[in-house]
């Protein structure tokens, strides 16, 4: 039987919630107070948690946080007193499943459960591990496409916190803006949130907005009727046209011109599109996921990006982490390449040298997956059976840890294993200095983030965004 526990400091809800959810069959326990309910945590597992935003002795966000820590199996719904996006957009973010408004609606409630549930179901059942030659560990993306194998998820500490925040996000209907490194895996993040929502199954179109120039974004996004302009011989549907129904993925969405972000404004806000030289309107039900390797906010205040296109955009964003920051995992991926190249060019290399595992960890990757994956297939190629040796690897890998003259204190899942460490460039540098500072002043005052951010002389929404960046 599923266990529930309900923080609430409203004693009508808790019962309310106690006699209704006990009549459907699970078992629920209640507190008004968050401090009791993190005690409850501690002793007792439960499948999910219904908290309160504003506890009287804790604020909901906080029982969150502590909840993920002491209990990550455990799914925590939020209730708040009010539909407010930006609460819901946080709690999530925070790793909260879901969150439901005052008053409460029995239907709502039980639908959240049942999704909540399954999901921890899901997560269970996908969780597929093997063992390679080096008794690695390693999990395999579940997609239903046929390149699931292709994919690694990873099991690091960042991978788990980049794979939770697209389980939740997936099911929704909300645009993502998933920002990371060139190469870091964006578009693969993509197909996964087609994939695990209910649009799999219908089109997923990806689109480089970087390689349209002015005057073939149009064309090339809504379509066009015969004749429309010289050379327009057929009629073409665009790529809305064809993602119909399912997803559209808009990579490198900074480069579309400021005409064609008119047009995509038109067609997110009217969900409407006329092909060009066309008559007629067509309704599209598309659900538009962008990604960018600059910061959106930026191109908006450098007059770059649409600032009503990017809200419309940014009801969730993602950051896909780059290489270097998946010390836990670079070795899966490693092997994980290996194998596809091994298949690919028909070999049977059948590892590395510990001298070029090395090399991979201390490496900063700044091309990231992508890279590490042509610099295996090109050390594949080269090798002749065996291990792979750093002279199959390009020299500028090599040669790159001659550079590796700084401490850094070591990055990755939280295995507790002792980490090679990794190059520390000027920029890494001032970035830990600032975690570190951050890191302090939080702990001063006690993570209250009105004090921080005060005391720190920025604004609560940037100290958010810097604690998530930093993972404080
Ligand atoms: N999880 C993964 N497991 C294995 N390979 C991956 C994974 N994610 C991405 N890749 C591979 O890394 C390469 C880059 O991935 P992808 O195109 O998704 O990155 P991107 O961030 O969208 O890149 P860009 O910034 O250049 O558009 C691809 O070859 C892809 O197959």
């Amino acid at each position: 039987m599923a266990k529930i526990l309900v923080i609430d400091d409203n004693i009508d809800i808790c019962q309310l919630l106690e006699r209704f959810l006990t009549k459907k069959g699970y078992d629920v326990e209640t507190t008004i107070s968050g401090k009791t309910g993190l005690e409850m945590v501690k002793k007792t597992f439960y499948d999910l948690i219904f908290c309160d935003f504003k506890l009287r002795d804790m604020e909901g966000r906080d029982v969150l946080m502590k909840v993920r820590e002491t209990s990550p199996g455990t799914q925590v719904a939020i209730i708040t007193g009010y539909a407010d996006v930006k609460i819901a957009v946080e709690v999530i973010k925070n790793g909260a499943f879901d969150y439901v408004t005052k008053p409460l609606i029995p239907d709502e409630i039980i639908n959240l459960i049942e999704r909540a549930l399954a999901s921890t179901k899901a997560n269970k059942s996908n969780t597929q591990t093997f063992t390679k030659a080096t008794n690695l560990k390693s999990e395999k993306s579940t997609g239903s496409d046929t390149n699931s194998s292709k994919f690694l998820k990873g099991t690091g500490k960042e991978s788990k916190k980049l794979y939770k925040e697209v389980a939740l996000v997936a099911p929704t209907n909300l645009s993502v803006v998933i920002y990371g490194e060139s190469g870091a895996g964006k578009e693969n993040i993509a197909r996964t949130i087609h994939e695990q929502s209910e649009r799999a199954g219908k089109p997923f179109v990806a689109i480089d907005c970087g390689a349209l120039t002015k005057e073939l974004a149009g064309s090339e996004l809504w379509g066009h009727e015969k004749g429309a302009f010289t050379g327009a011989l057929t009629e073409k549907a665009g790529q809305f046209e064809v993602a119909d129904g399912g997803t559209i993925f808009l990579d490198e969405i900074a480069n579309l011109s400021y005409e064609t972000q008119v047009g995509l404004l038109r067609l997110v806000q009217e969900r409407k599109l006329r092909r060009i030289g066309g008559t007629k309107d067509k309704s599209i039900d598309v659900r538009i996921l962008v990604a960018s390797n600059e910061d959106l906010r930026q191109a908006v205040s450098d007059g770059k990006f649409r600032e009503d296109l990017y809200f419309r955009f940014n009801e969730f964003s993602i950051t896909v982490p780059p290489l270097r920051n998946r010390q836990g995992d670079i070795e899966a991926f490693a092997y994980h390449f290996l194998e596809l190249s091994n298949d690919e060019l028909n070999k049977k290399v059948f590892g590395f040298e510990q001298q070029v595992m090395d090399i991979f960890m201390e490496y900063p990757w700044p091309g990231n997956l992508r890279e590490m994956r042509n610099v295996i297939r090109r050390a594949t190629l080269l090798s002749d059976g065996g291990k792979i040796s750093s002279a199959a690897l390009p020299p500028e890998i090599v040669y790159a840890r001659k550079f590796n003259f700084t401490e850094s204190p070591s990055e990755g899942d939280s295995s507790g294993k002792s980490k090679p460490k990794l190059p520390l460039n000027l920029k890494d540098a001032a970035a830990e200095a600032e975690a570190e500072v951050l890191r302090k002043v939080l702990e001063e005052v006690k993570y209250n983030r009105t004090q921080a951010a005060k005391q720190l002389g920025i604004d609560r929404k940037t100290l958010f965004n810097k604690m998530k960046q930093y993972d404080l």
